[in-house]
Parts: structure tokens; sequence; C-alpha cells
């Protein structure tokens, strides 16, 4: 079989962090190909390398037989290699058609009427099986799952040879996951080269033809997916047999911590009740976009409170700030960890103990170096690959940043811990580690809420659930009395 494309010895370091070690990989014509490792084996370096976003320090590329050498995203969508990042680069001021053709003039975009260009996107729209998209839509309008299907139709109309999806489905829901499926068949059956980053090994069951495994910026097995157990190949990615994907420390629930009586927020949720007691680890499921972000937003002070009652311990205030409900022991891990959660600019030990600089704590006091000791600890039980504890949060792989955001959680010793999305972007291995630190924390009398996408997660990790339909939160039942399939009818309306 011939090869697409060809990365042999690729190596690339930044300042003493080695991202890639000598990397081999071979790409097929009309093949999916996964690429799967844990956070920070170095995926996301290969790829960027491999799309023009960065320079290899040294190695070399081939595509079609003939060297392949981009200098920028540009060059190499010019030879027909583009990638499709997990947080999308779209401007969302300009219309889907702006979008479509932005970098195209080369492609006789820039010489077309504007009504042969329109009609391009209209049919390139239609291709991918979404018509209703429309091309003067602003792109402010449509959800994460209308966006990615803008930036595929993009990368189709320069003639996409290679094409690279980073955790595509991080944000989609199940519906519209499905529907991304159906497209990467389609993009194969004309002989497009999928390569598919994921850190969910069931959803490459449905579509991997072969897989490479990276671990510390190597590549360490590669071959047919589906050839190996699944149990296999999160071996090669960590180095050592996981046995327990969803490790349970036993706990006793005890008594109410937050009580919600009728919570409304500004538009979602709507007239939602809850007890959650010390102990407890409940989770709430729905489909993205369904108000559960919202509900732990209101909770924690970050979304105004239509009306309703928010009670935390003996506080009865709807309307604190997050300082004050910190100050009352909530702590919250956003979904949005970049323009919410983390400081990028600072660093790892900075971002640690942020929070507790904020209350007032006695760590303003405390020596550099305990501090960094102190932080190195909390980073390891949570599985954080890091260099020092030093160095910016925003150099650390994607999956990295979001264990240091639940670090800083936990470390802040609240008494309820809101959760959203707590292992997104994050690898098998490591969500062993945070089940198991949120084992820990509901063993110490602690309250978890958790919201998440990931239906094994809450049946893994849960004691009760109550599902978010359209802004409406249903009873809370024991885990054991739903089934996923009750989950999934709860949380579409059916
Ligand atoms: N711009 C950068 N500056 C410094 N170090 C970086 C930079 N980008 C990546 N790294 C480091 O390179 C290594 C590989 O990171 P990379 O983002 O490629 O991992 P990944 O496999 O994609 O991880 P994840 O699954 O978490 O997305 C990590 O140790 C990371 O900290």
């Amino acid at each position: 079989m011939t090869s697409r494309l060809r990365m042999s010895d690729i190596r690339k370091s930044y300042g003493p962090t080695a991202a890639l070690r000598g990397v081999d990989l071979e790409l097929r014509p009309g093949e999916v190909h996964a690429i799967v490792g844990e956070n920070g084996a170095g995926k996301s370096t290969l790829m960027k390398i491999l799309s023009g976003a960065e320079q290899p320090d040294t190695g070399a590329m081939e595509l079609d037989g003939a060297v392949y050498r981009p200098t920028g995203p540009q060059s190499a969508r010019e030879r027909g290699v583009a990638m499709i990042y997990q947080e999308l680069a779209i401007c969302p001021d300009l219309t889907v058609e702006a979008n479509v053709t932005l970098g195209q003039e080369h492609n006789g975009f820039g010489l077309l009427t504007a009504s042969a260009n329109r009609a391009r996107v209209e049919s390139a729209l239609a291709q991918l099986g979404h018509p209703e998209i429309k091309p003067d839509a602003p792109i402010a309008t449509l959800n994460p799952a209308g966006r990615q299907v803008v930036e595929i139709a993009r990368a189709l109309l320069s003639d996409v040879k290679v094409l690279v999806l980073d955790e595509p489905t991080s944000a989609l829901t199940q519906e519209d996951a499905k529907r991304l499926f159906e497209l990467v068949r389609s993009l194969k059956s004309r002989g497009v080269t999928v390569v598919y980053i994921s850190h969910f090994l069931e959803e490459l069951d449905a579509i991997a033809d072969r897989f490479t495994v990276l671990r510390d910026g190597q590549a360490v097995g590669s071959g047919r997916w589906g050839d190996v157990t699944r149990e296999k190949v999160v071996e090669m990615m960590v180095g050592r047999t996981v046995t327990e994907q969803y490790p349970r420390t036993p706990h006793e629930i005890g008594a109410p911590v937050l009580e919600l009586a009728d919570l409304n927020g500004e538009e979602l949720p709507t007239g939602a009740n809850l007890t959650l007691r010390r102990g407890e680890i409940l989770g709430i499921a729905g489909i993205i976009g369904s108000g559960r972000t919202e509900l732990l937003r209101a909770v924690y002070g970050l979304d105004p409170v239509r009306a309703g009652r928010v009670k935390v311990g003996a506080h009865s205030n709807e309307r604190a700030t997050p300082a004050e409900r910190i100050g009352q022991g909530v702590g919250l891990v956003s979904e949005d960890r970049k323009t919410e959660g983390l400081a990028l600019d600072l660093s790892i030990s900075d971002n640690v103990v942020l929070s507790q600089l904020d209350t007032g704590s006695t760590f303003g006091f405390l020596s550099r170096s305990w501090l960094r000791g102190a932080v190195g600890e909390v980073l390891t039980r949570f599985g954080v690959k890091f260099r020092d504890a030093d160095q910016a949060v925003g150099d650390l792989s994607g999956g990295n940043q979001q264990k240091v955001a639940i670090a800083r959680l936990f470390h802040q010793h609240a008494d309820v811990l809101l959760l959203d999305e707590p292992t997104k972007g994050v690898d098998v291995g490591s969500k062993a580690d945070i089940y198991r630190q949120i084992g820990a924390a509901a063993a110490s009398g602690k309250a978890v809420l958790v919201v998440s996408s990931y239906l094994p997660e809450l049946f893994g990790v849960c004691d009760t659930l109550a599902v978010m339909c359209r802004g409406k939160l249903s009873p809370v039942r024991p885990i054991s009395e739903w089934t996923p399939e009750q989950v999934i009818a709860t949380a579409t309306g059916a």
C-alpha cells in the first residue's frame, strides 16, 4: 500500500522539554488514522508540525512521494493538509461564507463572482449533509457542531488530502457526534486521509482503520484498529496495565450541605430543585446547552439568579458573589478553563494557590520553596506531567492544564466541589486518578456535584444522578435506579 504522507524521525523541543523524540508516522490514502496517547505525549505537537503550525527541529516529511516542508498553516493547506482544532480557530464575527473562503484566493475564490462563490459554499455545506447552514449566517450564531462543519467545508474547498481532527467530539452532543462520524466516512470514501486524535477509545471502534500510539514523544506502537484489544492500547499508552477505570472509595452520605429550591437562572435553569449531602457524588447528565453549566454558574455566583433559593451549609443567600461562595467553602472547575479557569501566563504553582491567596489565606506569607514542594505533591497526586512548578501553565498540554485546574480546586479545601466536565481532554489513566481523588474527597465528607457528557463516567463514579433537559432538572435518584437508555431518553425529552 502506498503512503499518502510520511513523517520520519521528527524531533521537537520547547526549551528543555523534548515534546517529540524521533517520531515516524505513515498515513495512507482514504484511511482514518487514530493518534492516541496520554496527556503531554506529543499528539498535538506532531499534528501541528504536520499542518505547518510548528516547525520540527529535525526530521523529514513526504506527501505523495514529494518532499513536504510547509512553512505555515496556509502553505500546508495549499498542499492539501489542514487541521481542525479543539478550540475552533474560526472568526466569530464573520459570516459562514467569509470563513469558508478565508485564505482561499489562490483557489480562484478571489476571481469568482459573488454568486459563484456562494454556490460553491452552499454546495460544500450540502455535500457535508448540512444544507441548513446558511452562507450569510454569522459564525457566532452556530453551535459547536455547526462551526466544525464550517471548518471542514473550508478544508474541503481547498481540495484537502489530509484532514486532522483534534478531539472533535469533545464539544458535541451524541447526535452531532454521530453525524460527524458519517461525515468522516464520506470524506474517507473520497480518498481523504483523516487523522483523528481522541481520548475516547470507544468512539474509535466506530471509525478508526489504523492507529499510532505516542508515549513520551515517541511512537510506541501502531497497527490496524481492532487487531489489538482496547486494554492493550491503553497499556501501550501508559506503559502499565490500568486495571480499574472507575476506582471507588467507600464513602458515607451525611447531612445536606447544598440545597437548591426552585432555582431560576437568567434563562436556564428553570425551577431546579436539588439537595446535595456531605459525602455524596451527585451527577448531572444532559445534552450540551441544556442548562447544566448555567446551574453550576448560578450556584457559584458567576451568573445571576432570577428566582429561587440557594442554601450552602447555614448560609441562605442566592445572590452571593464567587468570592463569597469560596468563603462558604464552595469551589468550581469551569468547563471553559482557558477564559475563566486558569491564568495561562502565570506559573503552575501560582495557579494552584491562586484562589487561596484570594481568600487571604496564610499562603501569601509562605516561602516559595515550601510552596513549590506543597504544589508538587498536589500535582503528582493528579498525575500532572510537568517539568517545573514555576513553568507557565500555558506551556502544558491541554489535558495537563485541565488536571491543574482540578488539582487547584482540591487544594482549595472546599467542602462543596462543583465540577463541570472535569475530565474533558484528559487521558484514560489520568481520568482514573481524578475519579480516585473525587472518591477520596467524598470519603472525607466533601460533597461533589459533577456535570458530565460522558455517561460511563457518571455511572462509574456517582452515587446519585439527575438529568437536565431544556433547563428543567429531573428528580435526583440513586444511580442504581437509572439506566443509560433512561438517561438519554430524559435528556432528549423523548
Ligand atoms: N508552546 C509550548 N511551550 C512549551 N512546552 C510545550 C509547548 N507546547 C507543548 N509543550 C510541551 O510538549 C509536550 C507535548 O505536548 P502536546 O500538547 O503535544 O501533548 P498532547 O499529547 O497533545 O497532550 P493532550 O492530550 O493533553 O492534548 C508537553 O510536555 C507540553 O508541556
